[in-house]
């Protein structure tokens, strides 16, 4: 990739600015919680696992910060930093993982000394960095025991090493079966309205030679229909207990037209995106992000003045459409109740 996502670099937090992307690599650095919050609120930073990361780092920069003179005093004001953090995004439960994992070495640790505590949140959300990495590559090498050779792959959105720390999740699987020597290529939707298709998915693939066809969301089910695609893989933001899976706006979309085209669909995430606390998708909250996403393209209005308009960033597949999740420790299907209870252990 020979990018960088997020870096704990220097006690501080350094993140490319992914809202630049693809006509700039600019690396921005953060050295305290609010402004990391405002990274992940204005997507510099995006994609489930990776705000998951900078949620922790965000946590790490806030407890260095806090000036205490008893534990009482440290651990009030941790909880507001990582409740600023959690009132960031509301989809992706990856966040408030990072977060209650932060919370939860804190706690086991209340008895050290609070410099003790605030070097071992550092270590942990490194640790959180390190173990994305070889998360997705164990989903990669899952994942692509399911894609032929010489397939066609069909993405939305990004699901890339930009949207973890570094090697991809539905991206992931496109790795690995492309350095497994599977000749594929890759059908990219360019993902209204924040592009992250054509701006980051493209830009990821093109760099590493794996053949990327661009196309745009309302396309996808002409190519499906034409035969031309062999299987979909997305990502994921967030999974209920039965496998309804919520992901980027326009992923419900694509999943039916899969299932009415007899194309498989999978979806690829850690164990970090389950919540098993949800018994089904209805529950997932959906985030509604600003109108000018929608009415604007870096910066150009395409649309009227004042229109009316609805954004919701994510959408929820049902798992009849699903025909596999695959995750780091091996892949579910067919009775997601049960294999995902299992599969998260
Ligand atoms: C492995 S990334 C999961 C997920 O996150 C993205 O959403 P966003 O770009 O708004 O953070 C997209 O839904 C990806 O599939």
């Amino acid at each position: 990739m020979s990018f960088r996502t997020i870096e704990w670099r220097d006690d501080a937090v350094i993140m490319i600015d992914q809202t630049l992307l693809p006509g700039q690599e600019v690396y921005n650095t953060y050295s305290d919680f609010r402004s990391v919050a405002e990274a992940i609120q204005g997507m510099i930073i995006r994609g489930a696992p990776a705000i998951g990361v900078a949620a922790a780092m965000g946590v790490a920069l806030g407890a260095r910060d806090i000036i205490a003179d008893t534990h009482e005093s440290f651990f009030r004001q941790l909880e507001n930093v990582c409740d600023v953090l959690a009132r960031t995004r509301p989809t992706a439960v990856n966040l408030f993982w990072g977060i209650e994992r932060m919370k939860r070495v804190a706690e086991a640790n209340r008895d050290k000394k609070l410099d003790q505590i605030r070097e071992l949140l550092k270590k942990e959300a490194i640790r959180i960095e390190e173990e994305d990495q070889t998360i997705c590559h164990n989903i990669g090498k899952w994942g692509a025991t399911l894609i032929p050779e010489g397939a066609t792959v069909l993405t939305h959105c990004n699901a890339g090493g930009l949207a973890t720390a570094g090697y991809g999740t539905a991206l992931g699987v496109i790795r690995a079966a492309h350095e497994a020597g599977k000749n594929i290529q890759v059908f990219a939707d360019e993902t209204r309205p924040w592009l992250q298709g054509a701006r980051l998915t493209a830009w990821e693939l093109m760099r590493e030679g794996i053949p990327t066809t661009l196309i745009s969301d309302n396309m996808a089910g002409f190519f499906m229909s034409r035969g031309e695609i062999t299987c979909c893989v997305v990502g994921a933001d967030r999974i209920a207990a039965n496998g309804d899976t919520a992901n980027k706006i326009g992923t419900y979309s694509v999943a039916v037209l899969a299932k009415e085209n007899n194309i498989p669909f999978y979806v690829a995430a850690p164990v970090s995106t389950l919540d098993l606390t949800l018994s089904d998708g209805g529950k997932i909250p959906i985030e509604e992000r600003p109108a000018s996403e929608v009415t604007h393209i870096k910066g150009i209005e395409i649309a009227p003045a004042g229109v009316r308009v609805r954004n919701p960033s994510f959408d929820v597949t049902p798992a009849r459409y699903i025909s596999a999740i695959i995750t780091e420790n091996g892949i579910v299907s067919g009775d997601y109740r049960s294999g995902l209870r299992k599969i998260s252990c």
